[in-house]
């Protein structure tokens, strides 16, 4: 039976405050709530999160949010008209106002893909499918009544009800495309996540019912675009057919590569006026870049991204695809360094998660699994040594218990490491191995306690990122891929989808990619996770 340390604080106490000085961790309402804190009220956006603001080198918001004062009667209107217009989705009639609609193609009336337009499109005259413009999606539903309340992101200090709408995904009446003048481009980059196959497959699929014929695969990532050898793949649904049975992406994936202008020359050489990205944060900040370079050049082109991290660090979206994998998978390595460490004599089992900014897999793994007595995510400090340190409460645990699991996000306890300074070839910090770290340290610490450990470490991580999706990733990368095609032919570009209180929605790129989004500390899930372990804080 699980015994419980002394040592835990019986309840989490809630930072509330309406100081300009405090932390806050916004979602997309940071530029809104850093200006609000010189406010003539000098009320800030509140959260009750303890972690701090931390944003994505690459993008900053577009369409950046009015100082709202507070003190005006109608402040609500106002922001709730200005978060509009933030979330308002980049249309090609905005570069080309003349631009043609027709009647959509989408039609699920049966025919054969390679049929030619000769005797016009096809329609379905009373199909009741499609979208309307209008439509719209709330992106946050609960109401707060104080901003204590956990996980609470408030406004004011009421936590007044303020309407945020953003756009409802899926296939609109009229098309900003013809099929037979279509080429599109799909393309992975970043690193691999489970699902990558789903949704280029779909892509390619839901292209074909709108009647697209010249459809092509980027290898390798952005690098596709400029290195010579790299030859773009024909794909059709007779190619993608079965590539969901397996895990990886039948593209190839890379981080680095050309320029935005490179790219941008290459797909005006290959004529490409659809580009399909499925990348995370960094390739949506290409992405978007790209899009803004063709409408520089005036290029009728959509540019439409898939969010791709089973770090699920994406901004405003339930989850990203690949995730759910990612947990079930990471749920099996618990569970063998929890068999390692139940079956040894003073076992730790040690199990290392990826999650470079954010420790959703380790969390959710460590929820799922419930064999976890230790989580450490990169959004909660600790210390190992000290009277409060995990090896005290580890000492604590195999005492108690026996044995012991500990499961770490790569990402945590960066600061008790060594930097190494090196990035990759995209720019990301390469992060110094806290799992190995780990297991030192514990190692370390028995010997000079004189107590008999036995430990085991698991780094799963790449094991992890290669498995093809289960069935609810499955069905996720299905609906993203159809819809990021129905956006695409609905003329917008700079745009993402993705899974927002079970609807799916259209956003801009950079209000998904403001910053990584993170644990938040004081959320009911990590107070969850925190119930489950038995974990004390380590501070
Ligand atoms: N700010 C940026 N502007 C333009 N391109 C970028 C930018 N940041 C990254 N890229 C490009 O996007 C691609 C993928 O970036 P990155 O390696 O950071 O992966 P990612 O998309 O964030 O996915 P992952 O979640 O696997 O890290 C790379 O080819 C990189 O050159
Ligand atoms: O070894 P690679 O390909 O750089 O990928 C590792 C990174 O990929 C990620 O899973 C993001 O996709 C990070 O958690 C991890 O640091
Ligand atoms: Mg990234």
């Amino acid at each position: 039976m699980e015994t419980l340390s002394p040592s835990i604080t019986p309840c989490v106490s809630l930072p509330y405050s309406n100081n300009s000085s405090v932390h806050v961790r916004s979602h997309g309402l940071s530029s809104l709530l850093l200006r609000n804190s010189r406010s003539p009220a000098n009320l800030s956006l509140i959260s009750s999160s303890r972690s701090s603001l931390t944003r994505a080198s690459a993008v900053e918001h577009s369409k950046t949010s009015p100082s709202i004062d507070l003190s005006d009667p109608n402040w609500k209107t106002k922001y709730e008209r200005e978060f509009e217009e933030r979330f308002s989705i980049p249309h090609i009639t905005d570069v080309f106002p003349d631009a043609e609609a027709i009647r959509s193609t989408f039609c699920l009336k049966m025919r054969s893909p390679t049929e030619d337009f000769v005797g016009g499109y096809p329609s379905d005259e009373e199909w009741h499918g499609y979208i309307n413009n209008n439509d719209r999606v709330l992106l946050k539903v609960i109401s707060y009544s104080s901003p204590t309340s956990a996980g609470a992101e408030c406004i004011d200090s009421d936590c007044s009800w303020v309407e945020q709408w953003i756009h409802r995904a899926g296939p609109r009446e009229k098309i900003y495309f013809r099929p037979e003048q279509v080429k599109a481009a799909i393309i992975t980059c970043g690193g691999l996540c489970p699902g990558l196959n789903d949704v280029i497959r779909h892509i390619v699929i839901t292209l074909e019912i709108y009647g697209v014929k010249n459809i092509v695969g980027i290898p390798f990532g952005y690098k596709g675009f400029s290195d010579k050898d790299l030859t773009e793949m024909p794909l059709s649904r007779k190619v993608v057919q079965n590539i969901h049975l397996s895990g990886g992406s039948l593209l190839g994936v890379s981080r680095g590569g050309p320029s935005v202008s490179e790219i941008v020359d290459s797909m005006e050489e290959r004529g490409i006026n659809m580009l399909f990205v499925l990348g995370g944060n960094g390739t949506h900040a290409g992405a978007n870049a790209i899009h803004n370079e063709c409408r520089k050049r005036k290029m009728k082109v959509a540019v439409v991204g898939v969010p791709k991290t089973i770090d699920n660090d994406i901004l405003h979206m339930d989850k990203t695809f690949g995730f759910d994998t990612a947990v079930e998978e990471a749920q099996r390595a618990i569970n063998s360094a929890y068999i390692e460490a139940h079956s040894a004599y003073h076992g730790v089992g040690i199990v290392k998660l990826m999650g470079r900014n954010s420790g959703f897999i380790a969390m959710q793994a460590s929820l799922a699994s419930g064999q976890v007595d230790i989580c450490l995510i990169p959004e909660v400090p600790f210390n190992i040594h000290g009277p409060n340190g995990v090896l005290k409460h580890l000492k604590y645990l195999i005492e108690t218990k026996g044995s012991a699991v500990i499961c770490v996000a790569e990402g945590a306890g960066q600061n008790l490491l060594e930097k190494t300074n090196a990035k990759d070839a995209s720019g990301n910090t390469v992060l110094g191995d806290f799992g190995v770290h780990i297991q030192q340290e514990t190692k370390k610490y028995f010997k000079e306690v004189s107590m008999p450990v036995d430990v085991k470490y698991i780094d799963p991580t790449y094991m992890i990122r290669a498995v093809r999706a289960n069935a609810s990733d499955g069905i996720l990368c299905t609906v993203l891929g159809q819809n990021a095609v129905h956006g695409a032919f609905a003329g917008y570009s700079g745009i993402t989808v993705g899974i927002i209180n079970t609807h799916y929605a259209y956003l801009p790129i950079p209000e998904v990619i403001a910053y990584p989004k993170s644990v938040d500390p004081n959320s009911r899930m990590w107070h969850r996770c925190l119930t489950s372990t038995g974990q004390p804080d380590f501070i």
